[in-house]
């Protein structure tokens, strides 16, 4: 069986009377990289701070690092970069690093050798001196990043790691995602940039108004919209086109969408066109990509929702 870095069995957070948090569920296993993906407001951040006891939730039941959700000394452990992360100006990036390295009980030559090392691997070992106030918001990001990692963690919350960042800062930040994870590291990653996440996660989560909608590896989750793409070299005759998309297929002119997760289901249809004259000119697997996935799951998820209210 698979170990868990955390699984949260029932997790409810109320502000006020609203519902921030209906229940949810969820399990990120360990040494994995998991995507916790939502629109802006579905709780991501809520979320991640009910687990390292940032906000108090209202129900609360699971583990994190195989420990009580809540356990202080399992803390010591986590490493975090909040939304939005702000530095005092004044400070520098290796003292923000260091800050952190002392909250974190780590001190003297080691923390001084880890700040440096920390500073190069997000790419800021020329900027480590300078002050805060003199850094782009990408800039800030990466000191954010290091600081999470300056106590080793064995699980590394970030939230939102890419916001302000430029691609080329996102691909750097993707590559040290990886290698967290090459070094044994869980990575949890919320974010909203489902192209980010696709690239990167072993597992995603979507959540949506407070509410688990979709779990499991991308894989799998992309694997239920898998089809076929086929282009005819000119427009597929009437007679057939009526046949076709009463058997479920979209066809515009000379391109046929047709449902199916196996190339046998789509032999027929092949030799259907073939008999009819059709020349084929191509055909390819395609599956749902992150992106349409979620954006089907989350409205939907709104329409339920909706419909339950109405
Ligand atoms: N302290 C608070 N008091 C009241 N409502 C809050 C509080 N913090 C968050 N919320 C509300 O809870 C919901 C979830 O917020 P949360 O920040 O967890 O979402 P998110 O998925 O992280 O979105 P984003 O990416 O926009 O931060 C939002 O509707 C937000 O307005």
């Amino acid at each position: 069986m698979t170990e868990s870095a955390v699984e949260i069995e029932y997790l409810r957070k109320r502000y006020g009377s609203f519902e921030a948090l209906a229940g949810v569920s969820l399990l990120a296993p360990k040494g994995s990289v998991f995507g916790l993906l939502g629109p802006n407001g579905a709780g991501k951040s809520t979320l991640v701070k009910s687990l390292l006891t940032i906000i108090r939730p209202t129900e609360c039941r699971g583990t994190l690092l195989g420990k009580k959700i809540g356990d202080r000394a399992t803390l010591a452990k986590v490493g975090y970069l909040p939304e939005h992360a702000k530095f005092p100006d004044y400070l520098t990036g290796r003292q923000v690093i260091a800050y952190s390295a002392g909250m974190a009980g780590v001190a003297g030559k080691i923390a001084k050798q880890r700040i440096s090392r920390l500073l190069d691997l997000v790419g800021m070992g020329a900027w480590g001196d300078k002050r805060v106030g003199t850094y782009s918001k990408g800039m800030k990001q990466r000191v954010g990043l290091a600081q999470a990692l300056v106590n080793e963690p064995e699980i590394v919350f970030l939230d939102e790691p890419t916001d302000g960042v430029d691609p080329e800062g996102r691909i750097e930040i993707r590559k040290i995602i990886e290698g967290m994870k090459a070094e044994g590291r869980t990575v949890f990653v919320n974010s909203h940039l489902l192209g980010e996440v696709e690239q990167v996660a072993d597992q995603v989560a979507i959540l949506s108004q407070g509410r688990m909608i979709r779990s499991g590896s991308i894989s799998e989750l992309t694997g239920a919209g898998k089809h076929y793409e086929l282009r005819t070299s000119g427009p597929v005759p009437l007679a057939i086109r009526e046949k076709l998309e009463s058997a479920g297929m979209q066809v515009a002119g000379d391109r046929l969408t047709i449902p199916a997760s196996d190339a046998s289901e789509i032999q027929g249809v092949i030799d259907a066109l073939r008999a009819s004259g059709v020349i084929i000119r191509e055909l390819k697997e395609a599956r749902q990509s992150l992106e349409e996935l979620f954006l089907s799951a989350v409205n939907s998820a709104r329409e339920a929702v909706k419909g339950g209210a109405a």
